[in-house]
């Protein structure tokens, strides 16, 4: 409900859908006050003309055209809501299951949903209605149903084997999590805001179905329907006998519903889908409340180098049903050409959500809420789907913890390393080879292995193709998040030392995302220190090793073993940082911290200021410096 309201509030569109569609149910409920007539009473004079005691007139059988609209909106009412119930239903419970179970069951649902998807719609509507004649209103609900799921089986299927994959959704399958809970509890509620988009897009699938089954005589012509309405006054021949109401308010009927639902399902597409972005990104920044994109910071003084990659006053997270999870806060961050920054923080810190609203990448129910992000002077959170094809892979690449996943097992290496290159323009077929044989010694494999497909390599060597790829065009910036937790400690070092060296020698820049501080502290030009949500330290990576300013970062270094030194056993990080739903107005270590200063680090939230050179840090200890706390943004995420 929350949720629902949070989308009526942030989308106009969907906002005026609700009150057309509440206006017409309203209708359909009172439709007794609106008119003393019966809408099949055929008491009163044929063809006559609207006015007087018929607002409307009345139609060739003497029946009240004002009672056979408003009683009319009941049944096409009835017939958009239950089909949307039903057709939804079962396309979110296929969908759902397909991604959920994969392999057979997965199979099976997919031919089934491809079937009906290809089978023109209208005329196996018309099929299947002509076989169910003479079942009521709920055969044809039953028939619009039975043709109209399979789309929304697809789209919710596709984004829940997107969301299947998530390690928050792998984390509750190995600690062995029922699958019924999981399905429900874990990804429906990230899918609520395309099934309730499915929901109202196939009520108005269902509203023009029926209209059309119904003004081709295969509905169930006794009952009034809007669609029932148009095909008496066109069979009875209306328009000859000037009877436009008879027409005209029936088409109207359903032009409006229609209008209603689309509106619906566009507004909440518009605010739970992130790639909806483009084009409307002004607005939603301003709808945050927060101020359009304009840098808040001084121009960068003459000589400074233009950074690659600027994000400006990041505000971005998850859009779930229970309110906003506010996982990046207002986080500003530069990268400059060639520079590796690493990104390091506890886990559920924030940092994949950076990387990913950074790059525009971030999947829903994942949405910027605010903010800029620039590459190269380019506004990525502005382009449209076309400008981002052109610009990944191009200008920057991304190499994810699972990304050796996205091989395809029945796929030789090389045909999957000469793709990205050809999806660039890359054609030529010795460039391409040359290119493949140079990535694969630039990343450390042996060319031959070009000729392998990937389950004859091992992780190791599939995450270092992955890199390979991530490569192959030389891109300004590649985001690596956790590339190789998933490996062991020696082949991680060697493919980090290669990451290294690649960036050296081709200029490239890198955001690396580890929860590892020392291993980014050996590779790092640059570190910056996430904590619930925010950057609170950001530092020269040496800088930052041997003069550590904020609590949270000693606390952090000291749970790692030293570079150099004894074996000693480290000790963790007691409690917890605060649940990322709330507002934190406050220094969000305060529970945590063992220099906290009560009745200050708890009343004001530190502002991020500059102690040394490039080293910020956001804490009391260091500064007096208070941070405004920008409230109408924390309650526009909400
Ligand atoms: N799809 C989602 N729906 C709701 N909340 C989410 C979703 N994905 C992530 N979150 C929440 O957002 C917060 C930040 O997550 P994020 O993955 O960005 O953190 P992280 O620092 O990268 O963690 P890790 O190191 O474990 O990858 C966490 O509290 C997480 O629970």
């Amino acid at each position: 409900m929350n949720g629902l309201l949070t989308i009526l509030r942030r989308s106009p569109r969907a906002a005026a859908g609700a009150v057309i569609l509440l206006l017409m149910i309203l209708m359909a409920i009172f439709a007794p006050l609106l008119t003393p007539y019966s809408p099949t009473s055929q008491d009163f004079g044929t063809w006559l003309k609207p006015g007087g005691e018929h607002p409307l007139g009345t139609t060739a059988l003497g029946q009240d055209v004002w009672a056979q609209f408003v009683y009319g909106a009941r049944l096409t009412l009835l017939v958009g809501l239950s089909v949307g119930i039903i057709a939804t239903f079962i396309g979110a419970a296929l969908g759902l299951a397909g991604a959920y179970f994969g392999g057979k069951v997965d199979e099976a649902i997919n031919i089934l949903t491809n079937v009906f998807l290809v089978l023109p719609g209208l005329p196996l509507l018309i099929i299947a209605s002509a076989f169910l004649r003479g079942g009521g209103v709920w055969s044809i609900i039953l028939v619009i149903s039975l043709t109209g799921w399979a789309w929304g089986a697809r789209v919710i299927r596709s984004q829940a084997l997107a969301l299947r994959n998530r390690d928050f959704i792998q984390a509750a399958v190995v600690s062995g999590e029922r699958p019924g809970r999981i399905i429900f509890a874990e990804m429906l509620p990230n899918l609520a805001g395309l099934i309730a988009a499915n929901f109202f897009g196939t009520a108005l699938y269902a509203v023009l179905s029926e209209a059309g089954l119904s003004f081709l005589g295969l509905g169930d012509v006794s009952s009034v329907t809007w669609g029932t309405m148009l095909f008496w006054a066109q069979s009875r021949g209306a328009l000859m006998q000037d009877a436009w109401s008879w027409i005209a308010m029936p088409g109207l009927g359903i032009a409006l519903l229609g209008t209603a639902f689309a509106l619906l399902n566009f507004g909440i597409d518009e605010v739970t889908n992130p790639k909806i972005v483009h084009g409307t990104r002004a607005t939603r920044v301003l709808r945050a409340g927060r101020k359009p994109a304009t840098s808040p910071d001084a121009p960068p003084a003459p000589g400074t180098p233009q950074p690659l990659l600027r994000v400006r006053d990041m505000e971005a997270g998850y859009a779930t049903p229970g309110g906003s999870v506010r996982a990046v806060r207002d986080v500003s961050l530069d990268i400059a050409p060639g520079e590796f920054v690493g990104l390091a923080g506890e886990s559920g810190c924030g940092k994949s959500t950076l990387a990913f609203a950074a790059t525009r990448l971030l999947d829903a129910p994942g949405v910027v809420f605010s903010g800029e992000s620039e590459l190269d002077g380019k506004d990525l959170l502005a382009m449209s789907p076309a400008e981002l094809r052109r610009v990944r892979w191009k200008d920057y690449s991304m190499v994810f913890q699972a990304s050796m996943n996205i091989l395809n097992p029945v796929i030789k290496v090389r045909e999957q390393v000469y793709d990205a290159m050809q999806a660039h323009g890359v054609t030529d077929p010795a460039r391409l080879e040359a290119r493949a044989k140079e990535l694969f010694k630039l990343v450390g494999i042996r060319e031959s292995y070009l000729d392998s497909y990937p389950h004859q390599l091992s992780g190791g060597m599939k995450q270092r193709v992955v890199i390979a790829i991530a490569l192959a065009l030389e891109p300004k910036l590649v985001v690596m998040d956790e590339p190789t937790t998933a490996l062991d400690v020696v082949v991680q070092r060697q493919i980090l030392q290669e990451i290294d060296a690649v960036r050296r020698r081709l200029g490239i820049s890198i955001i690396f995302i580890t929860h590892d501080l020392s291993l980014l502290v050996e590779m790092s030009d640059r570190i910056a220190i996430m904590y619930a949500g925010e950057i609170i330290e950001e530092a020269p990576a040496q800088q930052l090793y041997r003069h550590p300013k904020h609590p949270y970062t000693l606390k952090l270094m000291n749970s790692f073993p030293a570079l150099d030194g004894p074996r000693e056993r480290r000790e963790g990080i007691p409690g917890r940082p605060p649940p990322l739903s709330a507002d934190i107005p406050y220094c969000p270590f305060f529970d945590r911290c063992p220099s906290r200063m009560p009745g200050k680090c708890d009343e004001f939230k530190p502002a991020s200021v500059e102690t040394a050179p490039g080293h910020r840090v956001a804490c009391f200890l260091h500064s007096d410096a208070v941070k405004e706390v920008a409230r109408e943004v924390a309650h526009a995420a909400d």
